[in-house]
């Protein structure tokens, strides 16, 4: 079966937002240096160490249990590290006997339901968080609680709501002026859009993102969620059993993964035995180009399924094995052609992504080009 060719541009980076260039420690609002924390015998950080610029959006993203909220609390004040030392705008704020309390930290925290007050109306919510000494008058401190709910794309008339008459959505957007009142340097967000179902989740953190962008708050979002930390934050922290595996902009840790269980960790990536000579792999979808390999001979080769492009004149030939739908796409199972002469039965599978369903139907047979370069690790 023929198919029609599909066009295959080479992946662009994304335009870089404001991670400042140099020397990375000039501009730290935050430095996080070495950091452990155990409880009872249970260690659960291992020696972290965090830089974050004035002003930037951060991702800690990991597996459930691997340490995220336990950083995140060490940050706020709500707990204190083994060793280690925490610097907030160049204060030590936790380090050798030295423990700033989470009331003296000028740090925001929203947490993974919102916990707003049930009995207070939105208004009264977030006025809890206002310096009293600053707005004095009742007056003043309901237009700075109507400027808050404006900042979160909330009319002014929702302030007389209760929690429960808004949506979670809306609810979340009302913790996050509350957060904001207290004008905080850092504001940290654990998990604050889970509880939301698919759509108002990206629709929440959209408006969240630019809430924070436009009042330049440096932020810290845990999340588990990969997608979410790649399209929220201007730096990834992937966590990983109490250590971060890689830290990074989050084009740089998705495409250029430091090992393979990051990789699997971030998205789903085509994984090949490969014999790497320099910077060329070669594995069943042919020599494949590697940026800076740190390894030679046998490797594992891993590509992004969307790298892999179905493309008439591709040299590399497979043949679907099975597909699933998605809507938007599919993905689509197949077995590569091994090299002529090569034992038929054991050509390798791998499973690619593409927009037209019915390209793709089992026993058919494509042709396939790859594009761009692969990232390889010790095999
Ligand atoms: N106060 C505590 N006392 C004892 N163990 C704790 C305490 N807080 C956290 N832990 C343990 O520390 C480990 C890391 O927990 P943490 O909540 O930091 O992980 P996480 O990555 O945020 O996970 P999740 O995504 O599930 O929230 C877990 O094994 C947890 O049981």
């Amino acid at each position: 079966m023929t198919v029609s060719p599909t066009p295959v541009p080479a992946p662009s980076r994304p335009a870089a937002r404001s991670v400042p260039a140099g020397d990375p420690a000039s501009n730290s609002h935050l430095v996080i240096d070495n950091v452990t924390k155990s409880f009872g015998d249970v260690q659960v950080l291992h020696g972290v160490s965090l830089s974050v610029h004035r002003g930037i959006t951060t991702a800690i993203v990991g597996p459930s249990g691997s340490g995220k909220t336990t950083l995140l609390r060490l940050i706020a004040g709500f707990e204190a590290p083994d060793s280690g030392s925490i610097v907030l705008a160049d204060e030590v704020v936790a380090g050798g006997t030295r423990l700033v309390p989470a009331h003296r930290r000028n740090v925001g925290y929203v947490a993974q339901d919102g916990a707003l007050f049930p009995h207070l109306s939105v208004g009264r919510n977030i006025a809890f968080g206002l310096d009293r000494k600053k707005f004095r008058s009742r007056a003043a401190a309901e237009a700075r609680v109507a400027e808050l709910l404006q900042m979160v794309s909330l009319e002014p008339a929702y302030a007389r709501r209760r929690p429960d008459e808004l949506s979670g959505g809306q609810q979340q957007r009302v913790a996050l002026a509350r957060a904001l009142a207290r004008e905080p340097e850092l504001m940290l967000l654990d998990e604050p859009f889970s509880a939301l179902d698919a759509g108002l989740r990206v629709a929440t953190r959209k408006a969240v993102a630019r809430t924070l962008a436009e009042a330049g708050v440096t932020a810290i979002l845990v999340t588990h969620d990969q997608g979410e930390a790649l399209s929220f934050a201007d730096q990834v922290a992937v966590m990983r059993r109490g250590e971060l595996a890689q830290v990074g902009n989050p084009f740089v840790v998705y495409t250029r993964p430091s090992d393979r269980e990051t990789a699997e960790f971030l998205g789903d990536a085509v994984i090949l035995e490969a014999d790497l000579k320099g910077s060329l792999a070669t594995c069943a979808l042919g020599g494949i180009p590697v940026r800076r390999p740190t390894c030679q001979g046998k490797v594992h080769l891993m590509l992004r399924p969307e790298q892999i492009r179905i493309a008439t004149d591709g040299p590399i030939a497979g043949t679907v094995l099975e597909t699933d739908f998605f809507g938007p796409e599919i993905t689509v199972r197949l077995r590569l052609h091994p090299p002529a002469g090569a034992d038929q039965l054991h050509g390798e599978t791998i499973t690619i992504r593409h927009w037209n369903a019915s390209l793709a139907q089992p026993g058919t047979e494509l042709r396939l080009r790859v594009i761009g370069e692969g990232v390889a690790f010790p095999a």
